[in-house]
C-alpha cells in the first residue's frame, strides 16, 4: 500500500499552525447545495474571507440520524435541488482552484456505500479533499473506511461525545486523525439555549482533556454566538457551528444581499 503523508495534509498544517496561538480555530458546517447549489463555492470562499479556518461540507442524505430539524431540512432542500456526490467534488475542486481552506467531507455512510469506498476515497482525495467525518461508522467497524482512507492521505476523524467512556475515549484518540470531535451533548445537532449547554459541558470537557491527549480537539453541537465558543471552547483548539450558521442562510435567503448578511454573521462568531 502506498500511503501518502498525510503530515503535509492541511488539516495538520492548520493545527500546526495554531499550536502556539490563544485564537481558536473555527470550522463550519455547510450542507453542500444549500441553499442553492450555485452558492456552495462562492460561501465557502466567503466564511474563508471572515475569519473561517476549516470547512465541514455536509453530504445531504434522506435519513440524517444525527441531525436535528435545521440540518435536517437543509439536506432535504438540496436533495431536492439534485445534489450528488459527483456535484459536491466538482464544487471542491472550484473551491481549490481558488483557495487552500480545509475541506472536511462529513455524512453518512451510507451515501458512500452507494458511491463505493474506494472510488470516493480517490475522488475525494483527487478533487482536494483534506479529510473525512463518518458520524455513524461504529469504531469497530471502522477497518472498512480506514485503510483506503489512509492510502488517500485522507484523515478519519471520529466523535466523541459525553456518553462515551474514558476508555472508549483513549480508543477513538488513537484511531482519529487529524483532531477528534468533541460533542457537548447527547443528542441531534442543532442550536440549544446557552445555560442547557454551559451546565452539561465542563464535566464532559474534563474528561476530554484527561483521555485525548493525542489530537487537538474540536468541541461542536449548540454552539451559536462568539460568547457560546469562547466558553465552550477555552479548553479546545476549536469549534464548530452548524446549525446557527444553516438558520442564518435559512433567514436571510434570498433577499438581496443575503451573502452579506451570513459573512457578517460568519465574522461576529469568530471575531464577537
Ligand atoms: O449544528 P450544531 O449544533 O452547530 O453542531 C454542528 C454539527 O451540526 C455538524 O458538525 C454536524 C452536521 N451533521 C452532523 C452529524 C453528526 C455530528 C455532527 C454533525
Amino acid at each position: 500500500m502506498v500511503k501518502k503523508n498525510t503530515q503535509q495534509n492541511r488539516i495538520n498544517r492548520l493545527f500546526k499552525q495554531h499550536a502556539d496561538s490563544p485564537e481558536k480555530i473555527m470550522s463550519l458546517f455547510l450542507t453542500a447545495g444549500y441553499p442553492d447549489p450555485e452558492s456552495t463555492v462562492d460561501l465557502i470562499l466567503g466564511f474563508e474571507e471572515h475569519g473561517t479556518d476549516l470547512v465541514e461540507l455536509g453530504m445531504p442524505f434522506s435519513d440524517p440520524l444525527a441531525d436535528g430539524p435545521t440540518i435536517q431540512y437543509s439536506s432535504n432542500v438540496a436533495i431536492e435541488q439534485g445534489i450528488t456526490m459527483s456535484k459536491i467534488f466538482t464544487m471542491v475542486r472550484q473551491v481549490r482552484e481558488r483557495s487552500d481552506i480545509p475541506i472536511i467531507l462529513m455524512g453518512y455512510i451510507n451515501p458512500v456505500l452507494r458511491f463505493g469506498i474506494d472510488a470516493f476515497c480517490e475522488e475525494a482525495a483527487a478533487a482536494g479533499v483534506d479529510g473525512l467525518i463518518i458520524p455513524d461508522i461504529p469504531l469497530e467497524e471502522s477497518g472498512i473506511m480506514a485503510d483506503k482512507a489512509a492510502e488517500q492521505g485522507l484523515p478519519l476523524v471520529y466523535l466523541v461525545a459525553p456518553n462515551t467512556p474514558d476508555e472508549r475515549m483513549r480508543k477513538i484518540d488513537a484511531l482519529s486523525e487529524g483532531f477528534v470531535y468533541c460533542v457537548s451533548v447527547t443528542g441531534v445537532t442543532g442550536a440549544r439555549e446557552g445555560e442547557e449547554v454551559a451546565q452539561s459541558v465542563q464535566r464532559f470537557i474534563d474528561r476530554v482533556k484527561q483521555n485525548v491527549t493525542r489530537n487537538p480537539k474540536m468541541v461542536g453541537f449548540g454552539i451559536k454566538s462568539h460568547e457560546d465558543a469562547r466558553r465552550i471552547a477555552a479548553d479546545m483548539d476549536g469549534f464548530i457551528v452548524g446549525s446557527a450558521l444553516i438558520d442564518t442562510i435559512r433567514e436571510s435567503y434570498p433577499r438581496e444581499g443575503w451573502k452579506d448578511e451570513v459573512f457578517a454573521f460568519v465574522h461576529s462568531l469568530k471575531y464577537g
